[in-house]
């Protein structure tokens, strides 16, 4: 597989752009003019930067309104084009890219289209360089693929091929099996991007809000798969016009666009395995069965607050680790691990963000081959010092830097309890409130950043992401997505922040970095559950009386079941397929969450309408008496 991407897909000056492209592991880049112009030296200076970071310089683009000009307009664009000529040949690459004319002078017809081209095509023979010529969507005469690549067959001139964009098609709903037989050698370069599905303009659609294969909503595989079939096997290149790539980590960006085109070639050689894909073998996408543990880095004072926390809401303490200082607390199939060592990952963990939950552990198929798919994605994997009998957990880190562990039933990993730990006390040994097992994990992040972590953890396993809601906090708007499972056991909430005043946001500004907030427990009794939890002397988060006058009216509850919400301070939301309930734990540190919550029936959601009266509470809860407000 040959990669490229454009320059306009990410952001900094072109020195920087190169060096994150590179280090990514793409082969070229596609030089955009602007970025060439913006740029303070030669035409030469590029392109020895370009081959000092080992990049191939793919196309310069876009060249526009050339076609279908009367003259004088004709003759001026060919002496534009003889100019973009000559940088071309020191920038030191042979394709223009040729974009279909918007102009409101440019004549229609595919003849008149074809002859421009022929003579376009005769000069570049002349220098040794390439024409290609792509469809705009929003093109004045020419918007499909099909149209240009009847242009170039009517051409008929060994340097002027077709240029397929994956957006272009895709945002028109053009038939893709016109691809199919477009021969192999006349697709010159094949652009590819994803965008979420959003009624707009096309142009503005286009220019904002595309984003990497896989990352939106465009069947950009079944795309794919149709150049594939033609036996294409040139340049695969991003080119993702987005207002947050532009002002996001060029570094993340780039390996977010790596991932999503090695990503994208794996789903077509699952699809159609006759099509040879240029890429190494690596195991399918894994399935995951739950949440085994999560792991928090602390110190010794904190350590014992989440401790006698955790005692307060059931938990025992199950084991010590063998050789390190770490303690497992249990109820149920919950494994809450706190881990208070002075030095390794977790100590570091602990002196850049202060007590979090920095380390989750992933119930897995097969361990060995999560860290293999995982690596051949381009996550990083972490490597840890293994004490005498101990176990080496497989584990990666996660794009927000914690780390991500993974257990499975076919090796001693499964009895990781017992080799790494020596038991304590008895699970019934606790005030058990009865909590079953982690029913999701929240991880916040900024919002720009939603996109990167989607593609990581629906690339690496067999998941699903759901539809973006937006969560209101009183101080401003949370987007929240959910990565689930096909079997709903692995369920991960991703909520993206914009304001450091909301809750969220709040949370990654306090602990300095994006990571897991979040922990929902589940019980399947929700009001024995809160009643063992007075009874263990436990005060949940006080939720506005105002809230149950309307929960009661909203969804026509008998006055009974209203009160008894009430009086334990209990959420309550409804679908087409069951009932949910919440109940929260009053915020522990600098914002972290626990709930717990039923599921009756087989309700799909996660509470989304009740989150504006329990963020308006705990923000409450979370205000010092004369501070001022978050
Ligand atoms: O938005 C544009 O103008 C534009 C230019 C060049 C391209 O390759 C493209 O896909 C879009
Ligand atoms: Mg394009």
């Amino acid at each position: 597989m040959k990669t490229s991407i454009a320059t306009v897909s990410i952001a900094g000056d072109l020195a920087e752009k190169f060096a994150a492209i590179s280090a990514a592991g793409f082969d070229g880049v596609e030089i955009f003019e602007n970025d060439f112009l913006a740029f303070d030296g030669s035409p030469r200076d590029v392109g020895r930067m370009a081959g000092d970071t080992g990049l191939t310089i793919t196309l310069f683009q876009p060249f526009r309104d050339f076609e279908g000009l009367p003259e004088p307009q004709r003759n001026r664009a060919f002496d534009r084009a003889e100019r973009k000529f000559d940088v071309m040949q020191e920038l030191g690459t042979d394709l223009m890219l040729v974009c279909s004319s918007v102009s409101p002078v440019s004549l229609g017809g595919i003849d008149r289209a074809a002859m421009d081209f022929h003579e376009l095509g005769e000069r570049a023979a002349k220098r040794g360089l390439r024409v290609g010529y792509e469809a705009l969507a929003w093109g004045r005469h020419v918007n499909d693929h099909r149209d240009a690549w009847e242009i170039v067959r009517r051409t008929d001139h060994p340097s002027v091929g077709l240029v397929l964009d994956s957006f272009h098609t895709l945002a028109r709903r053009i038939e893709l099996g016109s691809i199919r037989s477009i021969p192999a050698d006349k697709i010159f370069i094949v652009q590819l991007a994803d965008a979420p599905l959003i009624e707009m303009d096309l142009l503005y659609w286009s220019r904002h809000f595309r984003n990497m294969p896989g990352e939106g909503d465009l069947p950009v595989r079944q795309f794919m798969q149709a150049v594939a079939a033609t036996g294409y096997d040139g340049y695969l290149s991003l080119e993702i016009f987005n207002d947050q790539f532009r002002g996001g980590s060029a570094k993340a960006i780039s390996v977010d666009g790596r991932r999503s085109l090695v990503w994208l070639l794996d789903q077509v050689r699952r699809e159609e395995p006759a099509l040879e894909m240029a890429i190494p073998p690596m195991p399918d996408r894994i399935g995951v069965g739950g949440v085994e543990f999560i792991e928090f880095a602390a110190d010794r004072q904190d350590a014992g607050q989440l401790g006698s926390l955790l005692r307060m809401l059931g938990f025992v303490e199950a084991g010590r680790h063998v050789s390190k200082d770490v303690t497992l607390y249990r109820q149920g199939e919950i494994n809450i691990v706190i881990n208070t060592e002075r030095q390794g990952f977790a100590h570091s963990s602990f002196v850049v963000h202060g007590t979090s939950a920095y380390a989750m552990g992933l119930k897995v198929e097969d361990a060995a081959a999560t860290v293999a798919r995982a690596e051949a994605l381009g996550a990083e994997i972490f490597h840890q010092r293994v004490g005498p009998g101990e176990l080496s957990i497989p584990a990666i880190r996660g794009v927000g830097g914690g780390l991500i562990y993974f257990l499975d039933a076919k090796t001693d990993l499964a009895k990781v309890w017992d080799i790494e730990f020596t038991p304590v006390m008895p699970a019934s040994s606790g005030n058990g409130v009865g909590l079953t097992r982690i029913d999701h994990v929240g991880q916040t992040m900024a919002q720009d950043e939603m996109p990167s972590w989607l593609l990581f953890y629906v690339s690496i396993f067999r998941a699903t992401k759901t539809p973006m809601v937006d969560i209101v906090d009183p101080a401003g708007l949370v987007r929240s997505q959910v990565i689930e499972g096909l079997d709903k056991r692995f369920r991960l909430t991703l909520n993206g922040a914009e304001s450091h005043r909301t809750l969220a946001g709040h949370f990654i500004a306090e602990t300095f970095g994006s990571g897991v907030q979040h922990l929902a427990l589940a019980t399947d009794d929700i009001f024995a559950t809160a009643a063992k939890l007075q009874a263990n002397g436990f005060e949940p988060l006080q939720i506005s009386m105002n809230y149950y006058d309307d929960v009661e009216a909203r969804f026509g509850l008998d006055p009974e079941v209203a009160d008894r919400l009430r009086s334990a301070n209990i959420l309550y939301d409804r679908d087409d397929n069951g009932e949910f309930f919440q109940l929260y734990v009053p915020t522990f540190g600098k914002g972290f969450i626990i709930e717990f919550v039923e599921r009756r029936g087989a309700y799909s959601g996660y509470g989304a309408p009740n989150a504006p009266f329990r963020i308006a509470a705990q923000k409450r809860l979370m205000r010092p008496k004369g501070m001022p407000k978050l």
